[in-house]
């Protein structure tokens, strides 16, 4: 295998599936390069409902293997919110930062023990004539009382990761992109997906 599309429209995502995938010589497309692709809209209560409602509409559309990622942030203090209306939280422009404000605002006075969150990602792979199939991914941390970093997308600035003393928006690419939620879906994803040179992800 040497290009992949991955079914997204999301910069940020893309950045780092290009990133990941051509580390390896292989080549990512995403929906980005085909705008006449259009929006599939995302009525599923759960990463996998979604990951695979956008990932079977697109194989369909286009008639070969895709790769949705449906992904977001869980807070324990909110109930397990943003969840997977993290991408229109504040509305449905999908402003990053007007989604961490709205997420900053709710945790107010909330002490720093109980400020615990995961990052989730759903990947669903699908292609014409086969069964859809997904693997998740996690990644744990503690939402800080403001933003800090400027590298990643999303909720990153405000995402404190313990074992690293930064947050996802302080970390280099290439660090996020070994411990973040969607690492962790792919690896499994790469354990039972011919990838092309066998030397994995
Ligand atoms: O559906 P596509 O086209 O892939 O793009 P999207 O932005 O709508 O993506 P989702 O529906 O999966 O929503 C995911 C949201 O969760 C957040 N998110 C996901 N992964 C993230 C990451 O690695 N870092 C920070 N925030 C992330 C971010 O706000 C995303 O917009
Ligand atoms: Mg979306």
């Amino acid at each position: 295998m040497n290009e992949v599309i991955i079914a997204t429209k999301n910069k940020g995502k893309a950045k780092e599936f290009e990133r990941i995938f051509g580390s390896k010589g292989i080549q990512v497309k995403t929906l980005l390069d085909f705008p006449e692709i259009p929006d599939v809209e995302e009525t599923g209560l759960t990463f996998e409902e979604n990951a695979i409602i956008k990932a079977d509409a697109i194989a369909k559309l286009m008639g070969k293997m895709v790769i949705a990622d449906d992904s977001g942030l869980e807070v324990d203090a909110l109930e397990g919110r943003p969840g997977v209306y993290s991408a229109r939280y504040a509305g449905a422009e999908k402003n990053d930062s007007a989604n961490t404000e709205k997420v900053l605002q709710e945790l107010a006075g909330v002490l720093e023990r109980d400020r615990t969150a995961r990052f989730r990602c759903v990947l669903a792979v699908a292609a014409p004539g086969e069964k859809t199939v997904v693997y998740s991914g996690t990644c744990e941390g503690r939402i800080l009382t403001e933003p800090r970093g400027t590298n990643g997308f999303g909720y990153d600035p405000v995402f404190f990761v313990e074992g690293k003393g930064k947050t996802m928006a302080e970390l280099p690419p290439e660090e996020k992109n070994k411990i973040s939620h969607r690492a962790d879906a792919l690896k499994k994803l790469e354990k039972s997906l011919d990838l092309g040179n066998g030397e994995g992800l």
